[in-house]
């Protein structure tokens, strides 16, 4: 009892949603005695369900996919594991399984609004008693409770995006965790891109002359074409990537593990979505791109430098994807002196 208490002040203390994965994570590892603990991300790539581990138990310890950049992000496809895709069709929350190993699997699917994005897996040797799955059932409510509630606080209530300062948050935690991968043998390398070229970057997009939409057509349409675009940017990156609307009709983009080529093609890619879609009432709608690398340089920086390239975006014709160094090395822009005395955030 004293145990279950202490767990359920440390799930409900959390005001992140990597946290409370880990304190819900360790909390079942603990209480069961299990095996292994995961909690799994859903996710839809190309039309079909993908599951990803979020958060796992490894040498007794709780580890977390947001830890590392170097951790691996493309998944299993949901096919793999039809006892979950029955427990989801089922719309069960609780579905049991042994393996063929002989091992008790516990399939718990989170439904949040008719919706699984969530599902937490329990491996234990032994089968689970009815006292451990009446447990196990009451940590899951306070777990889909507290996950309405950070949703709440975490995002845009018109888009559903998220908000700034999630923004602020998680890239803070990026860029962190970028540098204390550093070793100083290796600080030159980590500075722009590892040895493949591969980099995480961020994007500042701005809708083209929204103040006309508003203008024409009113607020409402304005608020419907911030919807629309949107969800042309959730269906346009990958569910790794993050999208956040940034306040008025301008988002951020941080894009994971990509070369420059591929980050890019993405960019643009979501450029000709939003060029090609027609909007109700509005017609055509642009927007302009302005993206960089994100190196060890401070948040205001980096941020800086995708607001140049979009700048210049602006400022040369709309509708299209600039990228800052690329700028910078073709003598169209000039580098800014990195001043990390000051204080965006
Ligand atoms: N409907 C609606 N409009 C908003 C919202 N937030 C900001 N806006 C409007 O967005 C417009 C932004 O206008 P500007 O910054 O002049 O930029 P723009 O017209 O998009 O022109 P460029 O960015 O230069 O292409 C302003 O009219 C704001 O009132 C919102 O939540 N809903």
């Amino acid at each position: 009892m004293e145990a279950l208490l202490k767990h359920l002040i440390d799930i409900t203390c959390q005001r992140d949603h990597a946290l409370l994965d880990s304190s819900v994570a360790s909390a079942l590892h603990e209480l069961v005695g299990a095996k292994q603990v995961r909690v799994h991300e859903l996710f839809r790539f190309r039309d079909e369900l993908f599951v990803r581990p979020r958060v796992w138990i490894q040498d007794g310890e709780v580890v977390s996919v947001e830890d590392s950049l170097t951790a691996d992000h493309s998944g299993e496809a949901i096919s793999k594991y039809p006892t979950l895709v029955d427990s989801i069709k089922d719309r069960k929350t609780c579905v049991e399984e042994t393996s063929a190993a002989g091992d008790h699997i516990l399939w718990l699917p989170v439904w949040l609004n008719d919706k699984v994005s969530t599902c937490i897996e329990v491996i234990n040797s032994a089968p689970y008693s009815g006292e451990t799955l009446h447990m196990i059932e009451g940590i899951m409510c306070v777990y889909r409770n507290y996950q309405n509630i950070l949703d709440y606080s975490e995002r845009d209530s018109l888009t559903g995006l998220l908000n700034r300062k999630t923004f602020d948050e998680k890239f803070s935690k990026l860029l962190a965790s970028s540098s204390s991968d550093v070793t100083p043998g290796n600080q030159e390398d980590r500075r722009h891109h590892n040895t493949d070229g591969i980099g995480q970057w961020l994007a500042v997009v701005d809708i083209d002359h929204f103040k006309r939409v508003n203008d024409q057509f009113g607020h409402l349409y304005g608020d419907e074409v911030l919807i629309l675009v949107a969800n042309l940017l959730r269906s346009s990156f990958r569910s790794q990537d993050r999208v956040f609307r940034f306040g008025g009709e301008e988002f951020v983009v941080l894009l994971r593990s990509t070369t420059l080529e591929q980050a890019r093609h993405i960019f643009e890619r979501f450029r000709a979505n939003v060029e090609k879609h027609e909007f109700p009432q509005v017609g055509k709608v642009t927007v302009s791109v302005g993206f960089a690398s994100i190196s060890n340089e401070s948040p205001v920086v980096i941020l800086g430098h995708a607001d140049q390239a979009l700048y210049y975006a602006k400022e040369n014709g709309r509708n299209r994807v600039c990228h800052y160094d690329e700028l910078v090395s073709s003598g169209l822009l000039h580098s800014e002196v990195s001043n990390d005395e000051v204080e965006f955030f």
